[in-house]
């Protein structure tokens, strides 16, 4: 398997640092307004590769950080009067709904920095007894000359950045590259105790402090949009590299490209943004799914509306592929022999696998592991067309391909779901938990106690305890 290292700008072989298991830090959002278009292609894309390094049977470790403190939260809470803490509450849980909503599969690890504020104090406290930080008068900063190999991520030349460029009036870094990792309060800022008096920490900390306690001080994947590249990922490596001394700190760097609306970033600064909790409004999440995996991930994706009406035709010529399977499935026959139909379409099946892997292999190339999709819904649709009697056998092996590219990709969830019964069942003994209870506050005793008992026989007990009802499936 090939991935494209933004380090090294080639395609290298996939090798994780230990055998069998991926750790993976993606970068998660500044949480001071909802989720739109944009972030959710990055979050999809980084889903699927998650998805497909866990197909191929690796154990995927993922760590997202909230960033849920900083000058954007600060100014958006004085803007509405509200409290930043509450602010960032509030849109941190909207964006864990939108990714629900999305079929995201949830990180490992959510941290927030406004919880690991003692370890990014540490950690910079490493860096100034390293020499690589000191201390101004409104801030910690990172001396960047330092750090020799300061621009090997962005392919910057310090030169070249820094020509021309001052110091600010005001700030208290001593070179116009230096970049803060804490800052000094300012009147009525949230504000936390340190050794350089009370502030708050700068954005690119929080990331180099937070992967490296729960992923280690070196680590398979790193990723996020390709705006972070520089100067974030960058300043990320110079603190992380500077500090712990092992190298390279990160073996893959990952970056996806932008959602463009009329040939600019989709950016909430911009004003050009679509929520999703709007496109939600409209759409299925797996048309957006589908919407956003239609196109490489690095690929810049245009959104129009038509795009994305595109995308659900698409989706829905899929769905009445799967459909027809069903219920051709109910009349097919006992398969005693195979014609040439049958083996025709097999052989195609076989080669689209082989298609769908190479191109996942090749740098998670979702927009070319549709095609092979497309040719077994084709055959299957023509396969039905022409046979009288479809062979069950062979429509089975249909169903297992669009099941296995479903779960990379995280569609035709519903119909594939194992515990499709289950879940209903569930929802039906929570119902009997709840009118138990009501008939209990009605002293209705023995209805309750009748309830109760049946569930037993039926399999499911019953325990009352100081949070409320639940139950257990038991055997014996
Ligand atoms: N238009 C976009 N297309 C793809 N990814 C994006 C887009 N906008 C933001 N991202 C990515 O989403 C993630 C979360 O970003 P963050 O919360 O920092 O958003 P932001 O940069 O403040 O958003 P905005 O650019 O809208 O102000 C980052 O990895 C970022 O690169
Ligand atoms: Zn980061």
């Amino acid at each position: 398997m090939k991935v494209y290292n933004t380090l090294t700008r080639e395609k290298e072989e996939f090798v994780p640092l230990r055998e069998g298991e991926v750790r993976m830090y993606v970068c998660g959002p500044t949480v001071y307004d909802y989720t739109h278009l944009g972030h959710a292609r990055t979050y999809v894309a980084f889903d699927v590769i998650r998805r497909y390094l866990e197909h191929k049977g690796y154990s995927v470790l993922m760590v997202m950080n909230f960033t849920d403190i900083d000058d954007k939260i600060i100014r958006r809470a004085n803007e509405t009067g509200e409290d930043p803490k509450k602010l960032a509450d509030k849109f941190m849980h909207y964006f864990l709904e939108d990714m629900a909503a999305l079929k995201v599969k949830p990180a490992d690890i959510y941290p927030r920095v406004t919880e690991h504020i003692q370890e990014i104090i540490s950690f910079v406290e490493k860096l100034e007894e390293k020499g690589y930080a000191y201390e101004g008068s409104d801030g910690v900063y990172f001396e960047v000359k330092k750090f020799k190999d300061y621009g090997k991520l962005g392919k910057i030349n310090l030169e070249e950045l820094t020509a021309g460029a001052r110091v600010e009036p005001g700030e208290g870094k001593k070179n116009p590259e230096d970049f803060a990792l804490w800052k000094k309060a300012k009147p009525g800022e949230p504000k936390w105790e340190s050794p350089w008096g009370e502030g708050r920490p700068g954005w690119h900390i929080e990331c180099s402090t937070m992967s490296t306690k729960y992923l280690g001080e070196q680590f398979d994947i790193h990723g996020g949009g390709n705006d972070l590249i520089f100067p974030h990922h960058e300043n990320e490596i110079a603190q992380t590299e500077a500090c712990t001394g092992k190298i390279p700190w990160v073996k893959y760097w990952l970056h996806t490209g932008f959602v463009m609306v009329r040939g600019e970033k989709m950016s909430k600064s911009l004003g050009n943004f679509v929520t999703i909790r709007e496109l939600l409004d409209r759409y299925s999440p797996e048309v957006l799914r589908f919407f956003v995996l239609q196109r490489h991930y690095r690929s810049p994706l245009d959104y129009t509306e038509e795009g994305i009406q595109h995308a659900k035709n698409n989706l829905e010529r899929l769905y009445n592929t799967i459909e027809n399977i069903r219920i051709a499935l109910k009349n097919a026959k006992t398969p005693f022999k195979w014609g040439e139909e049958e083996f025709e379409l097999y052989e195609t099946i076989r080669k689209a696998k082989r298609k769908f892997y190479e191109a996942m292999d090749d740098d998670f190339n979702t927009a070319e592991a549709m095609k092979p999709i497309f040719e077994v819904s084709n055959a299957v649709n023509a396969y039905l067309t022409k046979v009288e009697k479809p062979k069950e056998s062979v429509l089975r092996k249909a169903l297992e391909f669009f099941k296995m590219v479903g779960e990379v990709f995280g569609l035709f969830e519903d119909y594939f779901k194992e515990d499709k019964g289950e879940s209903k069942e569930e929802e039906l003994i929570e119902l009997l938990i709840q009118v138990r209870a009501e008939l209990r506050k009605q002293k209705n005793f023995a209805l309750a106690d009748e309830i109760r008992a049946k569930l037993r026989e039926l399999g499911i007990q019953l325990e009352d305890t100081p949070k409320g009802t639940i139950w257990k499936k038991v055997t014996v």
